[in-house]
Formats: structure tokens, sequence, C-alpha cells
């Protein structure tokens, strides 16, 4: 101190004390907060060896468990920090209800009550995503904190409780999934699966096929299910699929829905046509699909088309561009081809333990290496509706009761006999409709389903089509049958209209087009006619001028001749003869004879350049010249 003292001196005593006091302040302070991180590092130490810390990833089940467990416990609606929402907890956050629901003390539940046509949604208060709550649980202290991910803390010697937590959670979890089919969809972007929902589980008794059709189905996909030692003996890959093909609106995906429900599985839907599909991203989803679910690919025909319409025909047959492992992108970014897709089906990286299910509406579309057994083991078609169906889909709307019985709604029946035909479909969670469905008995719902079936011809309207009928006459099961026969009639009246309409439409094109194209020949050869007519014309033309020059030179040639005569003898004039009248005449159409008749015939000395003068390859003016040359030599030897 004496030495700082000494160094500071020559400052002044003033300065020298404040410098004292602010090293001295530095010194205390940072001894204090050295000793704070040391009791703060020996805290965490102390109270790490009392808590075990559990992290949930947000990508995988655990997370889903907790966050619907957590979601009840009273500790979350106690939360001081709230996040207000309408949604409930799931994979992607918040699903389910809470403790926290806003309702009205008197108010009953009532998910689906409308309110002016829409559902009336339920306000929930949710703890906010950083807050940590602390919950106690089985004598045990716990400190969660949803970040975006769920950590937590138990204050506990071993990790017994938190197994203890984590099961109870998955068992709640399925139960209330229990009702549930969970659908997941693929995300190209990412190259994940993201939660989309849980759909109400579909009874198999709701979906009307031919009879044997749904059993032997389900029993197919349990006993693949339960075989996975069977395969890994054999070693055969542990997978199955399935082809629903045939018309729209026959049942193929309320078919999966259903037997999703039955086997307790989830479904992971692929859109293949999706924007930035590409092979590298189908391969990660289909290795990213969980042992035990539903893989969908819907409409597998469309997988190569980008257009809107399925019945575009651009499809999942082998093409020039798709078949070879060359891809092409589209304007969407897609750049799926045939072999990346059949990779990603069977590939090394395809997940196991999958059923693989796949829908189209054109299976002659559709490439015989994608349809193949291995990757689509069981086929199954669809049509349209038989009368079979009919009758069972009408047993299927309308809810009976034995005979004898004398329940008029479905509330009162509730509480006596269930229908058989209804037995499994899903217990009534809601209040009964407003509208009342007469009840009718068991034999009288059997004749009118049969009325109903006679009425509908087979095999030639869809099963959604007589949904839709039924669906419009729900209220009244006597009335539908009635009319049906009529609406029925009057659809075929309109259909032998439209077909009608569409046969005159079609013929008056036709006649159109025909009656076009014959005024377009006849216009055509008309002009052709004209056209030959007027060379005609202008031929006749150039001969007659021609003919004229000729006659003009050879008369030309006679008064040359006959002046020479005069001078020289009196032999007769050498005359064009009749051989090279022709042969002149014959050479007229050569043309470019009318420029040297006159002067080749005007002046004996120069038959040299009269015939230079019309051209070197005229031998028609040769002649003449030559014929000329005899004349002037006759001519000359006469002189002599
Ligand atoms: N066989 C069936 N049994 C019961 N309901 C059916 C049947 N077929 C169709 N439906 C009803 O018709 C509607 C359409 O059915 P779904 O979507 O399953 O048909 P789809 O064959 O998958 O049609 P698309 O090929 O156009 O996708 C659904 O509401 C469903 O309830």
């Amino acid at each position: 101190m004496d030495a700082l003292k000494s160094m500071l001196s020559p400052l002044g005593v003033g300065s020298a004390n404040a410098i004292q006091d602010t090293l001295k302040l530095v010194v205390i302070g940072g001894t204090v907060e050295t000793a704070r991180r040391a009791s703060a590092g020996a805290w965490h130490t102390f109270l790490d060896s009392f808590f075990l810390t559990a992290h949930f990833s947000q990508e995988d089940y655990p997370y889903d468990w907790l966050m619907h467990w957590l979601s009840k416990q009273p500790a979350w609606g106690r939360s001081r920090e709230f996040e207000i929402t309408t949604r409930t907890v799931g994979r992607n956050g918040l699903t389910q209800s809470t403790t926290g629901d806003l309702e009205e003390e008197d108010e009953e539940e009532d998910e689906d009550a409308l309110v002016h046509g829409r559902r009336k949604r339920k306000v929930a208060f949710m703890p906010s995503i950083d807050t940590t709550h602390t919950i106690y649980y089985r004598g045990h202290w716990l400190r969660d904190q949803a970040l975006p991910g769920l950590r937590s803390c138990v204050v506990a010697r071993n990790n017994d409780i938190l197994k203890k937590l984590v099961l109870e959670a998955k068992r709640e979890y399925e139960k209330d999934a229990e009702h549930r089919v969970h659908i997941f969809m693929a995300d190209t972007t990412y190259g994940c699966w993201r939660w989309n929902g849980a759909r109400q589980k579909r009874p198999m008794s709701s979906i009307v096929l031919q009879p044997g059709v749904k059993d032997m189905l389900l029993a197919d996909c349990k006993d693949f299910l339960c075989s996975e030692d069977w395969y890994a003996e054999r070693g055969i890959p542990f997978r199955r699929g399935y082809l629903l093909h045939g018309v729209p609106g026959s049942g193929k995906t309320s078919l999966i829905h259903s037997l999703a429900g039955e086997l307790g599985l989830d479904i992971y839907v692929v859109s293949l046509s999706s924007k930035g599909m590409s092979d590298n991203t189908l391969t990660t989803l289909m290795g990213h699909v969980p042992s035990r679910c539903i893989l969908l690919l819907e409409d597998l025909d469309a997988a190569f088309t980008r257009s809107v319409s399925r019945d575009a025909s651009s499809t999942g047959a082998p093409t020039a561009s798709n078949t070879n492992s060359t891809t092409t992108e589209t304007n969407d970014g897609s750049t799926l081809s045939l072999s990346g897709l059949l990779n990603s089906l069977d590939g090394v990286a395809a997940a196991e333990g999958r059923l693989l299910f796949a829908t189209t509406n054109h299976i002659e579309r559709l490439d015989p290496a994608l349809s193949r057994p291995g990757r689509m083991d069981v086929w199954v078609n669809f049509t349209h509706a038989t009368k079979w169906q009919a009758e069972g889909i009408f047993k299927c709307f309308f809810p009976s009761k034995p005979a004898g019985v004398t329940t008029t709604s479905p509330s009162e029946e509730s509480s006596t006999d269930v229908d058989t035909s209804q037995k499994n479909l899903p217990l009534p969670k809601r209040k009964a409709p407003s509208h009342t469905i007469p009840v009718l008995d068991e034999t009288e719902i059997s004749e009118l389903a049969k009325r109903f079936a006679d009425a509908i011809p087979e095999n030639e309207l869809s099963v959604a089509a007589l949904q839709g009928y039924l669906l419009k006459n729900k209220v009244r099961p006597r009335e539908c049958v009635d009319e049906v026969a009529q609406v029925i009639e009057e659809r075929e009246t309109r259909e032998k209209l439209k077909k009608e309409k569409a046969e005159r439409e079609a013929k008056e094109k036709k006649e159109t087009e025909e009656k076009e194209r014959k005024e377009k020949e006849e216009k055509v050869a008309k002009e052709q006619e004209e056209k030959e007519a007027k060379e005609k014309t202008e031929r006749k033309e150039r001969a007659k001028t021609k003919k004229a020059h000729r006659a003009e030179a050879a008369l030309k040639l006679e008064g040359a001749s006959s002046s020479t005569t005069s001078l020289t003898t009196t032999e007769p004039v050498v005359v064009l003869s009749p051989s090279d009248s022709s042969s002149s005449e014959s050479d007229s159409s050569n043309g470019g004879i009318e420029a040297d008749t006159e002067e080749s015939i005007t002046s004996e000395e120069e038959p040299d350049k009269a015939a230079e003068s019309a051209g070197s390859g005229d031998s028609a003016v040769k002649d003449s010249n030559h014929s000329k040359e005899k004349w002037v030599a006759v001519k000359a030897d006469s002189c002599e």
C-alpha cells in the first residue's frame, strides 16, 4: 500500500485517494462476483446430483405423449403466462382441450354445436412457450419447460419416476387416440412428415363392398403385421403393397381410412405430384416412415402429371422422359422420376413393416414395374355400385330397430337395443341432431332397401352418387325409395338428352367441317382451273406472237431473196424448204429465235455475224444460216 501511495504521490493527495478507492472497489467487486459464480456452480452441481433432466424432441412421439399429459395437468391451467388459442395440443403444438378451457359454467360440453352454421370454437388458455411449470407428480417435483421441444427436470435419485411418467403419458395419449386416426402429410420442403390432424375412425361396417373383400383385406393386413419373423427367416423384405384401383367415388380412400382405424395405425400420405417432390425427397420421406403405419400414395396414375386434371394423358406409364433415371424439372420444381419412385418404395433405404396402399382410377396407365408383385401384392378392383351395394348402403344410412320396439329417434333407441346394422358405428358422443330421423323397424328397412336396390341400375352409378342421393333424403327413408325410380328415370332421360345433344352437336360439327372441306376443295379446284386456263391462253398468245414473228421473218426473207435474185440471176430463189420451215416451226418454241431472223437475213455479207447474234445455242438458226450460206454459195456460183 505504501508503495502504491508513493507511486501516486506525484498526482497529489486528493487524486491518489480517489484512485485508491476505485481500485479497492474493483477488488471487492471481483471477489464478490467470483464468490457468486462459485456458489451458483456449487448449487447447480448440488442440484444436478438430485435432479434428473429429460429432453423430449418435438419430432418424436414421447413429446406428443408428454404434451398431451401436461395439457391435462391443473398446473398448466394455473399458469400465469398464457397463449390464448382455439387450437388444441398435438405433434405440431396444440391440439387437445386443456383444463384451462373457457366455458360458461352451465354450458354443456358440445364440441360440435353450430352457431350461424359455423362450429362453435372453444377458447383455450395454453401456457406459453418458455415458461417453466412446477408439477407435483407421485411425490416428486417436476419442472417442465416447453421450449421448441420439452425439458423436464425431476428431483429424484434414479430415473424410475421419469419412466413411469412417460409410460403414463403414453397410455393416456393412446387412450385418447383410440377413436382417432392420425394423418401425417409429407413436407417436401424439409423432407419430413407433418402431423395433419386426427380424424374420427370410420367403422368398417360403413364401407359397403362386394361380400368378402373387406374381410380378405383386413385378414391380410393383420396377418402381415404379425409375420415379421416369418419374413425375416425367408429373407423377404418385410413390406406389403395394396393397389386399389377403379372408378372414382367407389370407396378406395374410405376403405383405407377405415382399415387404419381398425388396425390402430396412423396414415402417412404422400402426394407424388406435389411441388418440390424429387427422388431424394421421396427417398428421405420413405426412410422416415415408422415401422407400423399405412403409407398412402393417392392417385398413383397422376404421379408424373402436373396438371390439375386427373384425366390428363401423362401418367406413371413409361415415357421416354420418365422411364430412365434422367429427370426433367417441371415448372413447379418437381423432379421425380419413375426409377426414383421405384427405388424409394423398395430400395435399401425404404422403411420396413409399413403397409403401402396406392390408389388409382386408371390402372391401365401404370407402368408394369410399379404394379408388379413385391411392390403391389394385392390388387382390388372397385366398380360402380351393384344392387347388393345399393341395398347395403341404404341399410347403413337408415337406422332400424328390431320389429316390435316402438322408438322414434336414435336418442331413444340408444337407451334400448342397438341396431345390428350399425353395431360398428362409433357410439354417439354428440347430441342428437335437431332434425328427427324416423327409426323404422328392421323388416321395413330391409324391404325399403330391397326396393331401393331394385330401382338402381346395376354397375352404372358410383356409390358416392348413391350416398349423395341418400344424404339429400336422410330424414325421409320411405319417400326416398318411392322417388328413386323417378329420379333415376329423370336422370336417365337427362343423360339421354345430354347424349343426344352431344351427338347432335358432334354431327353438326362434322357436317360443318365436311362442308367447309368441300368448299375449300372446290375453291382450290376452281383456282387451279383458272390458272390452267390462264396459262393456256398465255401459251396461245405466245405461240401466236411467235407465229407472227416467224411469218414476218419469212416475208422479209422472201423479200430479200427476191431482190438478190433480181440483181444476179434468173434462177429460182432458194425458198425455205418444208423441212426448214418445219424445223424452224418446231424450234419456235425454243425462244430466242425472233431476234435473229431479221438481221441474219438482211445482209448476205454478214452471215456469221447474224448467226452470232442469234445465239450460239440455237441450232435452228444455225440451220437457217447454213441454208443462207448455201444460198449465197449457189448465188455466187451462178454469178461465176
Ligand atoms: N363402397 C362404399 N361404401 C361406403 N361409402 C362409399 C363407398 N364408396 C364411396 N363411398 C362414399 O363416397 C364418398 C367418396 O368415397 P372415396 O373418396 O372413398 O372414393 P374413392 O374411390 O377414393 O374416390 P376417388 O378415386 O375419386 O378418390 C365417401 O364419402 C364415401 O363415404
